[in-house]
């Protein structure tokens, strides 16, 4: 009989966002179905907007929560991207930076074989191999969004699109006092391999290029099929509103517009949306949380629309939203989450990228023919309403659609294909279990 090994303890440590809380909370679930102790790492406030541990595995996930130290500049409860406006994210990094010794002393406490790690904390593996912990780099991105963010770095991209994907800010030291580059490159050094949400099925190629830039073993984990992430997801008095208007749509006549947890509007930007859904003609459920929306477009749209259109303000149960039988399609930011969630139940996407490995996604998309991607001009990447409202009929309308409608259909079957995703996660946790560091007493 295979002998018992000793069950691994392992930490999680997400940097603190949404988009990828998310996904590591969804690692650590499956990582303590098979036994395995978790302890997930975050702030007292993210911790408390995760969903519950389900009953089975709580006595195996200790949640532990590091207070956020304080930084000036960073608004008192700002704890996720989601608190805080874009240019605030920089002292965010510093308050996360500032949980280096709260951190290091838990491992000296605890010393778990594994530490799974994001792309923020660059201190953290001198102090996990000085402590005999193994690292390893979890990255949320896409392989595509991972490989070109490094080569865009390294070849200094030429093309004007490359110039906008990874802003300056990306590059420059900001007021986290590194760029995000540097933490990139320090904490994918410092991993023993790096874990990646994907499978070779969608970028067998991506991950071979990744092994080349980052000179690391890529360890696919599978898209991680999300159940309800976030506690505010199972919050019924809002999804009783929202099913009520959802409700009474006809079948597949609803765009569903939501831009992740990050995404700000210029108002430039706000205002062409605006316009472009009203030229659409569509009914609309608009996920608008970060915006100033006393324009008058907004008031003049929901108003003129008379209930053709939801505005919804605060946190959104998008798996919930985009499982109703009324969505017809998604503009979305081309968030990696957000472009799983649609596609792992069959829902076509406009995509409309803002920032970062966006575009990377919102091409990729496009390769699939599961999308397609509202048109920007050459010379200054900006799109209007008219583009707008073309690349939502593109979608939605019954003949224009029907490529992009059946070709999500058809990549339901990849996406959300929960064995083929569980087998990719059971390999990873049987990469630790056989890679498992030697622990000094
Ligand atoms: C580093 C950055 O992470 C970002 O994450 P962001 O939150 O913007 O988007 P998603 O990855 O879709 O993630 C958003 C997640 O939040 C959920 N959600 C969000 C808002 C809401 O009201 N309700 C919800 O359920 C949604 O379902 C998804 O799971 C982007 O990837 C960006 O490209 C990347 O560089």
């Amino acid at each position: 009989m295979a002998e018992q090994r000793e069950k691994l303890h392992i930490v999680l440590f997400p940097w603190l966002a949404f988009g990828h809380i998310g996904p590591f909370f969804e690692l650590a679930k499956l990582i303590a179905q098979k036994g395995h102790k978790i302890s997930f790492i975050s702030t007292p406030r993210n911790i408390h907007r995760l969903p519950k541990v389900p009953e089975n595995l709580q006595p195996l996930v200790d949640l532990i929560e590091l207070p956020l130290p304080r930084v000036d500049k960073l608004p008192e409860n700002a704890e996720a991207t989601v608190d805080i406006p874009k240019h605030i994210i920089p002292y965010l990094k510093l308050a996360f930076d500032g949980l280096e010794q709260p951190l290091t002393k838990f491992l000296e406490r605890c010393k778990p074989h594994w530490i799974i790690y994001d792309f923020a904390p660059y201190w953290l593996p001198p102090i996990s191999s000085k402590l005999g912990i193994s690292c390893i780099f979890f990255s949320i991105f896409s392989a595509s969004g991972l490989y070109l963010f490094l080569d865009d770095y390294t070849r200094k991209a030429s093309e004007s699109e490359l110039n906008t994907w990874f802003p300056e800010d990306h590059y420059e030291a900001n007021e986290s006092g590194v760029s995000d580059v540097f933490r990139l490159l320090r904490i994918s050094n410092g991993a023993q391999v790096i874990a990646i949400r994907t499978c070779m099925e969608i970028e067998g190629e991506p991950l071979k290029l990744c092994e080349s830039i980052y000179k690391r073993s890529m360890i696919p984990v599978g898209l991680l099929t999300p159940s309800l992430q976030f506690s505010e997801d199972s919050n019924d008095e809002n999804w009783n509103t929202i099913r009520n208007w959802l409700d009474k749509q006809e079948k597949g006549s609803v765009i569903y517009i939501a831009f992740g947890s990050e995404v700000t509007l210029s108002d430039e930007n706000f205002t062409e949306i605006t316009m472009g859904i009203e030229m659409s003609g569509f009914p609309f459920f608009w996920v608008l949380k970060k915006q100033n929306t006393s324009s008058v477009e907004l008031q003049d749209m929901v108003g003129n629309n008379s209930g053709k259109g939801i505005v919804w303000r605060t946190w959104a149960p998008q798996m919930r939203i985009l499982s109703h039988k009324s969505i017809g399609g998604f503009l979305t930011h081309c968030g990696w989450s957000s472009v799983i969630e649609s596609l792992q139940i069959g829902c076509p996407l406009v995509l409309l990228p803002f920032q970062n490995e966006q575009f990377i996604v919102a091409r990729l998309m496009e390769e699939k023919k599961v999308g397609f991607k509202v048109q920007r001009s050459e010379d200054e990447g900006k799109f209007t309403r008219d583009s707008l409202a073309n690349a939502l009929r593109s979608v939605m309308l019954e003949e224009e659609g029907k490529t992009y409608r059946n070709q999500a259909e058809e990549m339901s079957k990849l996406f959300g294909n929960k064995e083929l995703h569980k087998k990719y996660a059971d390999e990873f946790v049987d990469y630790m279990e056989t890679h498992r560091p030697i622990i000094k007493n």
